[in-house]
């Protein structure tokens, strides 16, 4: 079968992006990791599948897969160039557009400058231990690793997310304990790891090594939560400017129950087919 995609990035997140709006597309677990080999395939963080919804008030709905080919219920960076997508395709004259996922519907905005901002919904904190129940508050935990105990804070924006301070993002162990965290018992789910150094009370760096795909470039939801988790531990004030390693992130949140927003780019890349 051929198949048309769209290569995107948000933040250097890489994306293959399939138009399902005209027909449905089934694709398996080893279909989208073929598509996501960076060798034998297109090569992205996750694929995308932008489809069309029934719900009212509802424009689309999309699916996000990681490259190890699990759905997943949220990727931040993903739906910026979700709504990069659809409006370059012609596929909705709006700029303000609600979109249907796996974990609840989000607005997403397209601005002047070419930018997008996510209303990301609210965060919800929890014990080390999954599924996230609604605490109210972000907490450090201790987590024992193999040779090692980290403290983390648990936020989930959707999707799950461990939060750890560290002194240096470009000497922090993260290929290392990044897999171990990703994969630690205590997230039955598994979880997206991140590694936060705060520069001020406005600024982090962050590197994040994603549940499914590794260490990414950028990590929309992981910069969500790592400003999340500063603004609750009393390390960051919003709006926080996220560095990540494929560009700036904005993340903005007034704490508790309200949403946390995030601005950042969103761009294509290239048009391509491939046989699967
Ligand atoms: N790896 C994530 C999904 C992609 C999130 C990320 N690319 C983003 O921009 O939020 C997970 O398994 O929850």
């Amino acid at each position: 079968m051929k198949l048309r995609f769209t290569k995107m990035q948000g933040a250097g997140n890489d994306f293959v992006v399939i138009d399902a709006t005209q027909a449905p597309v089934h694709l398996s677990h080893t279909q989208i990791q073929h598509i996501a080999n960076r060798y034998f395939g297109v090569g992205c963080d996750q694929l995308l599948m932008v489809e069309t919804t029934d719900t009212p008030g509802i424009d689309f709905r999309y699916r996000i897969f990681n490259a190890d080919g699990s759905e997943v219920e949220q990727c931040g960076n993903g739906a910026r160039c979700f709504v990069r997508f659809v409006v370059d395709k012609g596929l909705t004259d709006k700029r303000e557009i609600r979109v249907e996922t796996a974990s609840g519907n989000l607005t997403l905005t397209l601005q002047d400058d070419g930018q997008v901002t996510v209303n990301m919904g609210a965060p919800r904190f929890a014990p080390a231990q999954i599924p996230f129940e609604a605490e109210a508050e972000a907490t450090a935990y201790e987590l024992p690793l193999e040779d090692d105990t980290v403290t983390i804070s648990a936020v989930s924006m959707g999707n799950p997310h461990a939060v750890m301070l560290v002194d240096n993002v470009h000497t922090a162990e993260v290929a290392l304990l990044g897999p171990q965290i990703e994969s630690h018992p205590r997230f039955p789910q598994r979880v997206n790891a991140g590694f936060m150094q705060v520069l001020n009370e406005h600024e982090i760096n962050l590197r994040v090594y994603e549940r499914g795909s590794g260490e990414t470039l950028a990590c929309g939801t992981g910069a969500c939560a790592a400003a999340v988790s500063g603004i609750q531990l009393g390390t960051l004030q919003s709006p926080v400017k996220v560095h990540t390693r494929g560009g700036i992130l904005t993340i903005s949140w007034n704490g508790s129950n309200s949403p946390v927003m995030m601005t950042g780019p969103a761009d294509i890349v290239f048009e391509g087919d491939i046989e699967i």
